[in-house]
């Protein structure tokens, strides 16, 4: 305790004995180079000037090195602007006043060297509070360095659209070009009218005011032409190769990802990357472009009161970062309840019937209206950063202006300049001001929209976690299908094993039936067997090939699955019975239809085949969707055949002719999950899943002389 208190003070006094030699090092240097006799001539005296304060800068960093070891990020600006401040003090005076500065004179030094300590303290303290040197600006320097990164890859997606944007770019520097030259004509229009009138003079000046409107605008209309085609195509190659990456991933993904928040990746965050970044690009350019030209034509006005306008662009890039800093952040909190709110209302939309049915239109509604609450509330807060944003803008700008034509009268005055001149100078200063403000806002705005960009590649490079990479594609496969050994648990529960050392065979010719109590695992052998997600231990074979090592297509036509919920899609009988296969003759699709039972109703319509089902099949019945359910999955002649639950909704003359028809292909491996009598005890073998295992197998009769869990569970069906 004693050794760490001695230790503290004698850190104390290090520190104060490194503060003291810098102080000491400082005044020594800074009166020193107040007594040096002054240069002839403006450039020396400034020469002079920077080079002492560079020396100060330079001398108390290697004190405060020597004295405190490392130093601080902080404490490098403090002496920066310690050392500098007069220096730059003296500059402006000399520069704008040709006035001796107050900091040269001996009797004023003091004051000079109290006043700029003091305001590098406020500096640093202003710093400190607004933008430290956290890990948060830590992190925000790394997202800066992403969103770089992010952007150049924008950039390189552009790339069949370059003839499109070199165009936009080439129009653009003609229409800022014309732009730029319009208030210098102004100028000189006033000028002529002020001074003596000379009609040729003010019709020539009139003459290239109008031709350089007319250029300007011409470009102008161009270039946002160009620009729009190259945004929308760009857009719509974006769209398909996120959907097509979206459409790889493996179910697991879809699971665990909110459907508000795909739609909105895929319609708002792809929209906003090919929109904002281009749009910003060309708002960049143009406004770089212009604000160099007029920069230079300013200078030629007045050199001396272009240095003034340009003191205010530090200021408004301080503002900028800070303004952008607090917008983002509210950005992103907005575009998450947006997201939520959307998947609300879609939620509803979809299942519209149960909302209906259970009466739940005003829990609904009041659900819906709490999300929008909370996006007006981030909404309010992000005007409000907005308004204070744009007030200390435009005090800043107005600020400016009044020390511009202070400045501008003593020019006018001194002969400097003409009342023509000032008129220029003005209508550049509105325009440049504009400008740099534009140029600050840009580059923040363009950081968040890469934000829309970084998500949607994030999307776009994600490698599926089931691999679709397996080539095998044999001419002839027997459909035996082994089970070995699986452990599985889903993603979204991963603690929580469903299947354990599950281990079970499927034969070609024979039909297997899974049985077992409601979520013991039936449908999760089927899942895996379609390999929407990949076991955690052991493996599928089908035909003594890993499943992993099929062909994607091929694996589906091979094997096909009939669910208990049928899917169809909006569109024909027709392409729902084809769904996924690219040449199919209507031949096969009715031999299909008619094993499935289904080819007496479709005849009944008026459209027969071509008859549209309406969005998820909602003009048919349940019993219809499943019929042409199971036409789909036999139209593929499949090897391997899964019927989950399908006898659920379908009458038993469809159930009768449907088995009849699976019967007549021998070599077909079947399996079926039941929980109908009549259907289970057809099977050449009956698998009872519990516990995540194999509980019992053999057929009806031999698992009922077992008088063990199968039979319990006939038993309970029948008194049921
Ligand atoms: N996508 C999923 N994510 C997480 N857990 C799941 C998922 N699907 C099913 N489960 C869980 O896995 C277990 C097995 O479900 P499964 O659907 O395979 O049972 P089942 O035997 O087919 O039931 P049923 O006869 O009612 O259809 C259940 O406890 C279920 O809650």
């Amino acid at each position: 305790m004693r050794m760490r208190m001695a230790a503290g003070i004698s850190r104390v006094i290090h520190r104060a004995v490194a503060l003291v030699s810098a102080i000491c090092v400082d005044l020594l240097l800074f009166y020193a180079s107040r007594s040096l006799v002054a240069p002839r001539g403006v450039s020396a005296h400034l020469l002079r000037l920077w080079v002492c304060a560079s020396v100060r800068c330079v001398a108390l960093t290697s004190v405060s090195r020597l004295g405190l070891g490392d130093i601080t990020p902080l404490l490098v600006r403090v002496i920066a602007v310690h050392s500098l401040l007069p220096a730059v003090f003296d500059t402006g005076a000399t520069v704008l006043l040709r006035a001796e500065s107050q900091c040269g004179r001996r009797a004023d030094a003091r004051c000079c060297w109290l006043l700029s300590t003091g305001a590098s303290l406020a500096a640093a303290l202003f710093w400190e509070t607004t933008l430290p040197d956290s890990d948060e600006a830590a992190a925000g320097k790394e997202k800066k360095q992403k969103a770089r990164v992010l952007f150049m890859r924008v950039l390189r997606l552009y790339r069949p659209d370059y003839p499109l944007l070199l165009g936009g770019v080439v129009f653009l520097s003609l229409a800022v070009i014309c732009e730029m030259f319009i208030p210098f004509y102004t100028g000189r229009v006033i000028d002529i009218l002020g001074g003596q009138y000379q009609l040729n003079e003010f019709r020539s000046a009139l003459l290239f005011m109008g031709l350089f409107s007319l250029g300007s605008s011409v470009s102008a209309g161009m270039r946002g032409g160009l620009l729009l085609c190259a945004i929308s195509a760009f857009t719509c190659r974006v769209k398909v190769k996120l959907f097509g990456s979206l459409t790889k991933q493996e179910i697991g993904f879809f699971e665990s990802i909110k459907t508000g928040e795909i739609t909105h990746r895929l319609s708002k965050d792809t929209t906003l990357m090919g929109r904002t970044v281009c749009l910003n690009v060309n708002v960049l350019l143009r406004t770089f472009i212009k604000t160099m030209g007029m920069i230079s034509l300013m200078m030629n006005l007045s050199w001396k009161l272009t240095l003034l306008v340009l003191m205010e662009t530090p200021i408004t890039g301080l503002i900028q970062n800070i303004y952008d800093t607090h917008y983002q952040r509210l950005s992103l909190a907005m575009q998450a309840s947006m997201a939520l709110a959307n998947e609300a209302a879609s939620e509803v939309v979809s299942s519209i019937r149960v909302v209906r049915s259970f009466n739940a239109e005003k829990h609904e509604a009041r659900r819906y209206g709490d999300r929008l609450k909370d996006i007006q509330a981030l909404k309010s807060r992000q005007d409000t950063v907005r308004a204070v944003y744009l007030l200390t803008r435009r005090m800043t700008g107005l600020g400016m202006q009044v020390l511009m034509l202070y400045y501008g009268r003593l020019f006018i005055r001194s002969g400097q300049m003409t009342t023509g001149n000032l008129v220029s100078f003005i209508l550049y200063q509105s325009d440049v001001g504009d400008n740099i403000r534009t140029l600050a806002y840009i580059v923040g705005d363009m950081l968040n929209s890469v934000g829309a960009a970084g998500k949607v590649f994030e999307y776009i490079d994600r490698k599926p976690q089931v691999s679709p990479d397996g080539n095998l594609k044999p001419e002839h496969l027997t459909g035996r299908v082994s089970f070995r050994c699986l452990s599985f648990a889903y993603p979204a529960n991963p603690n929580k094993p469903v299947l354990q050392d599950f281990s079970l065979e499927l034969k070609p010719g024979r039909m297997t039936a899974l049985v077992g109590p409601s979520g013991e695992g039936k449908s999760t052998c089927v899942s895996l067997l379609e390999r929407f997600y990949e076991p955690q231990d052991g493996e599928i074979l089908l035909d003594g090939e890993p499943l992993k090592s099929y062909d994607h297509r091929f694996l589906h036509k091979k094997v096909a699955v009939v669910n208990q919920d049928p899917v169809l899609f909006s569109g024909s009988i027709r392409d729902n019975i084809t769904y996924g296969l690219a040449d199919c003759s209507l031949d096969e699709i009715q031999e299909a239809a008619r094993k499935a039972n289904a080819h007496d109703f479709i005849k009944l319509m008026v459209k027969g085949y071509d008859t549209e089902v309406g969005e998820g099949g909602g003009q048919l019945s349940k019993s219809e969707k499943q019929r042409i359910a199971i036409a789909r999955a036999l139209v593929r002649q499949p090897q391997v055949l899964i019927l989950d639950e399908i006898t659920s909704s379908l009458d038993n003359d469809s159930q009768n002719k449907v088995q009849r028809a699976l019967a007549d292909g021998p070599d077909q491996t079947l399996l079926v999950i039941a929980h109908k009598l009549e259907t289970i005890e057809k099977a050449d073998q009956i698998v009872l899943i519990g516990g995540g295992k194999v509980e019992e197998r053999g057929t009806h009769q031999e698992l009922m002389d077992m008088k063990g869990s199968y039979y319990k569970l006939v038993e309970r069906r029948f008194a049921e």
